[in-house]
Parts: C-alpha cells; sequence; structure tokens
C-alpha cells in the first residue's frame, strides 16, 4: 500500500561508508542547519555517504551526516544500499594522525561491535550515537 510507506527515518550510518545505488527517483534528504535537502540521484552513479566511524577516525574532519528516506505515491523507487566498516572486533578511535594539542581527540574508543549495539539499543536516551561517545 504506497499510502502506508514509512521511508526511512532520521539516522547516520554506523560504518565508515555507504554506497548507494538508487533508480532516478528523489527521495534521500540531507539534514543541514535544520534544513532537509534533497539528494538529486545522478543516474550510472553511487552515492557516498560518510558514517560515524569515519566522522571517528578522522577526529571529526569527515562529518557522519544525518539523512532520511522519503517515498511517495506515485513510483516505485529503489535504493541499494551497502554498508562498509572495519572488522567487527576493531577498536576504533580518532587516528594518531589527526590529533594535534589544539586539535584534541574528540571521541572516546570504541569497539565497533559495541557501537552497532549502543545504536540499536535504546540505552542512547534520545542522543546520537555519536554524542554519547564525544568527549
Ligand atoms: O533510501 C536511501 O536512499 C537511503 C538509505 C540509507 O540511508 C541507508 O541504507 O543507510
Ligand atoms: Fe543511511
Amino acid at each position: 500500500m504506497p499510502e502506508q510507506a514509512m521511508g526511512l527515518p532520521p539516522h547516520s550510518d554506523h560504518g565508515v561508508l555507504t554506497l548507494l545505488l538508487q533508480n532516478e527517483l528523489e527521495g534521500l534528504q540531507l539534514l543541514r542547519n535544520d534544513t532537509w535537502i534533497p539528494i538529486h540521484p545522478l543516474p550510472n552513479s553511487f552515492i557516498v555517504n560518510t558514517g560515524d566511524q569515519m566522522e571517528i577516525f578522522t577526529n571529526g574532519k569527515y562529518k557522519s551526516n544525518i539523512h532520511r528516506a522519503v517515498v511517495n505515491k506515485n513510483a516505485t523507487r529503489i535504493t541499494i544500499g551497502t554498508a562498509h566498516g572495519p572488522p567487527l572486533d576493531d577498536v576504533v578511535a580518532p587516528a594518531t594522525e589527526m590529533i594535534r594539542e589544539d586539535n584534541p581527540p574528540a571521541y572516546r574508543a570504541m569497539k565497533y561491535k559495541d557501537y552497532m549495539s549502543l545504536q540499536q539499543s535504546n540505552e542512547l536516551n534520545k542522543k546520537t550515537c555519536l554524542d554519547y561517545i564525544r568527549i
């Protein structure tokens, strides 16, 4: 039932990179300065999204964005997403190359597996998972 379709609620991706292959229907939106910006799919191309582990590893240089997907009742929107992250038992922390005296570590180290469990749990108390480990 198209009128019951939900799309995808606002979230950031937990991994390093997500590759999205979409048919040419809009729906993906990016949150920027409290405004939802529509992302126009380009033919024959992937959308590459940076995730939470990228933001942690780069000590905040590459941000993990908040995005959502909305559907419409006129046509079928298709997205194939592949999430790419570190090995589950790896502990992710800001890379030493990204830390300077004027840019100290901004996130606590955490095993990727534990980060994913935390993100999927209801222990966050309305914080995002990144907020939870932000120093
Ligand atoms: O439907 C979309 O284009 C977004 C999918 C997405 O955000 C995800 O797979 O993490
Ligand atoms: Fe996503």
